[in-house]
């Protein structure tokens, strides 16, 4: 694997699944294969799971690691061709993403969407800058619109704990004052589209993804038929699509709620975390026996080693 930016680099999704489930079982079993090798983690933005788990997953490999918070302590980077820098940014990516290149074998980055320019952010222009520059593998930390590690750790915890040959997997929008991006939920929809799930979306009116994305997903408007049968319902909170970056409703009736998992096939509940309690989940559910968020957190280190082993094995 040259680059891990979307589901479209990923050679073969169950050898990767396979992979990240070895990884787990004995963690230092390729120590030998990031020996000498560098790692650079750029974070534009908050983290604390992919921030762990992939400096983790790149030292279980045996590399060594960088972290950055770029966002807080680099210069501002521009991001655009040809323009005249009299801004507030200092520095052009094509020199940052050079050097930064020279120092690294591997460049992981985090920049989330902007949320005001939506042309702009599905051009994931950030992204295509490093690649063009850096001249090494880019690795995503989460983008504008997609979070491939984790879909990779939610296929892994799916595979781990489902019951049947074909889950029914329902992914539903929750309620949150916040404008969210939409990329966790974009992600997720397109790994799924590639596994052996039956894909249910439900979210209110206007909160429509991106048909790219959701591919043959089923969207069903009323939650709780979407909910019936569900054997994993996967919460996220995400802004409007189409009125890009507004939140057009917080409808608490959206909270997932013992009420709600109870028209599930006793379902199991995931979100990627952070999340607000008793703002997008109860209490209830996530301290009941059905949640699966932190073992789908831990499951993050072994997707990272299993991402950075396909980049590590894609470089001899
Ligand atoms: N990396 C996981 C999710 C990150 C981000 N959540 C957040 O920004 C939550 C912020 C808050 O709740 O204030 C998102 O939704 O894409
Ligand atoms: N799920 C996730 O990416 O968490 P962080 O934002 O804390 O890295």
């Amino acid at each position: 694997m040259k680059h891990f930016l979307s589901f479209q680099d990923v050679p073969d999704l169950s050898q990767l699944i396979t992979s990240g489930i070895v990884a787990k079982r004995n963690p230092f079993g390729d120590q030998e294969m990031g020996k000498n090798k560098t790692i650079g983690l750029l974070f534009f933005n908050s983290s604390l799971r992919t921030r762990i788990s992939t400096q983790k997953a790149a030292q279980n490999l045996g590399l060594n690691v960088i972290v950055m918070n770029v966002g807080q302590d680099g210069w501002g980077l521009e991001m655009e061709e040809g323009v005249i820098m009299n801004g507030d940014k200092a520095e052009h990516v094509k020199e940052a993403a050079a050097v930064i290149g020279s120092y690294c074998d591997i460049i992981g980055i985090r920049s989330f969407a902007s949320l005001s320019d939506r042309e702009k952010d599905y051009q994931e222009i950030v992204f295509q800058q490093f690649k063009k520059y850096a001249g090494v593998p880019i690795i995503n930390l989460e983008s504008a619109t997609r979070h491939p590690l984790q879909s990779l750790a939610d296929c892994i915890t799916i595979e781990e704990f489902k019951l049947k040959e074909r889950p029914k997997v329902v992914l539903t929008w929750l309620p949150h004052f916040k404008p969210l991006p939409q990329a966790v939920a974009n992600s997720f929809c397109e790994w799924m589209n590639h596994a052996e799930v039956e894909l249910v979306v439900t979210h209110p009116k206007g909160y429509d993804l991106s048909p790219d994305f959701v591919g043959k997903g089923q969207v069903i408007y009323d939650q709780d038929k979407a909910l019936e049968g569900a054997d994993f319902v996967y919460g996220k909170n995400w802004s409007s699509y189409e009125h890009y970056g507004q939140v057009l409703s917080s409808d608490p009736s959206w909270m997932i709620t013992n009420d709600k998992m109870s028209l599930t096939d006793n379902g199991k509940f995931m979100h990627c975390l952070p999340l607000r309690r008793n703002m997008k989940v109860a209490d209830e559910v996530l301290d009941g026996p059905h949640s699966l968020v932190i073992e789908q957190a831990a499951n993050r280190e072994w997707a990272a080693q299993a991402a950075l082993r396909e980049i590590l094995l894609g470089m001899k």
